[in-house]
């Protein structure tokens, strides 16, 4: 069953990773899919590669998501590609790992700007969109299992993480009246490019591993299924919700 059948669906950060995956997961499920990056150029033709290949339309619109005319230059784009937004994937992001003591500032406000205001202009914009349009919408935000627990050397990102998962629960309150839904998913330790030099460390890997009762550490695909469901209407009653996708990590004390 395709669930995202005439949607445009709208993606930041997926050149690589998480955004990668829900974008071609929701181009397989039917949508047109336009997507957000910062760098990575052959990755996100390669990414519209994959998305006209599952049968959808795609558009890549670089930008970075720290600067707020990003978020409206994205929807305009969209909007004048494929004619209006029904579902925004608000997922770019950035954990450079640092120690607490000595983490320079420029580290802080880079992290805080990407994932945090970056986070909020984007579902901003959308949100005017699906306003201006009447036909409501559905958000989803990648925040993560550390939005709920802390990290040491994450003490600039764990605040973040934890900021977008209560955006969506403010902004649920206020579009729920246009018949906007806003959730978001917490994932536990995926396999990408931003854990990829920390996870290299063969310990870490194992230590992070054997946290996970299911075994083993996610795949970007491991996300697409719960991101594709919230941004459907199989969730039409679902909104303010937070669902993990760890393997069972978050519940693992002993
Ligand atoms: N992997 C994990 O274990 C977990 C990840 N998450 C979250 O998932 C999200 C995706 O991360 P993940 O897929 O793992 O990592 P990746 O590094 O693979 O992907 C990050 C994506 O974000 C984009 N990006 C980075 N900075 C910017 C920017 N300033 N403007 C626009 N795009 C930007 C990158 O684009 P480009 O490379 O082209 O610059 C890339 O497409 C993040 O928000 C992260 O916090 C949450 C929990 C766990
Ligand atoms: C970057 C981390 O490895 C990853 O991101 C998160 O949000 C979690 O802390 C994961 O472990």
């Amino acid at each position: 069953m395709k669930l995202l059948e005439g949607k445009t669906v709208l993606v930041t950060g997926a050149s690589t990773g998480i955004g990668r995956a829900a974008a071609i997961g929701a181009a397989q499920h039917g949508a047109d899919v336009v997507i957000n990056y910062h760098s990575r150029d052959e990755d996100a033709q390669s990414c519209i590669a994959a998305i006209e290949a599952a049968g959808g339309r795609g558009l890549a619109v670089k930008g970075d998501v720290a600067d707020a005319a990003t978020a409206t230059d994205f929807v305009a784009r969209a909007v004048d590609a494929f004619g209006g937004v029904d579902v925004m994937i608000s997922n770019a992001g950035i954990c450079p790992f640092h120690a607490f003591l000595d983490m320079p500032t420029e580290t802080v406000e880079r992290t805080f700007r990407v994932n945090l205001h970056g986070a909020y202009y984007m579902v901003q914009a959308a949100a005017r969109q699906m306003v201006a349009q009447g036909r409501g919408g559905a958000i989803v935000a990648v925040s993560s299992i550390s939005a709920l627990v802390g990290g040491e050397f994450q003490t600039h990102y764990t605040p973040t993480k934890a900021g977008v998962h209560s955006l969506m629960q403010s902004t649920a309150i206020a579009l729920g009246k246009h018949g906007i839904r806003c959730n978001s998913v917490l994932p536990g330790t995926i396999l990408t490019e931003i854990n990829k030099e920390d996870l290299a460390d063969d310990g870490k890997r194992r230590y992070m591993e054997a946290r996970t009762p299911l075994g083993r550490l996610g795949q970007p695909e491991d996300m697409v299924g719960p991101i594709v469901f919230l941004a459907s209407d199989m969730a039409a009653y679902v909104t303010g919700a937070a669902l993990l996708v760890d393997g069972g990590m978050y519940v693992n004390l002993q």
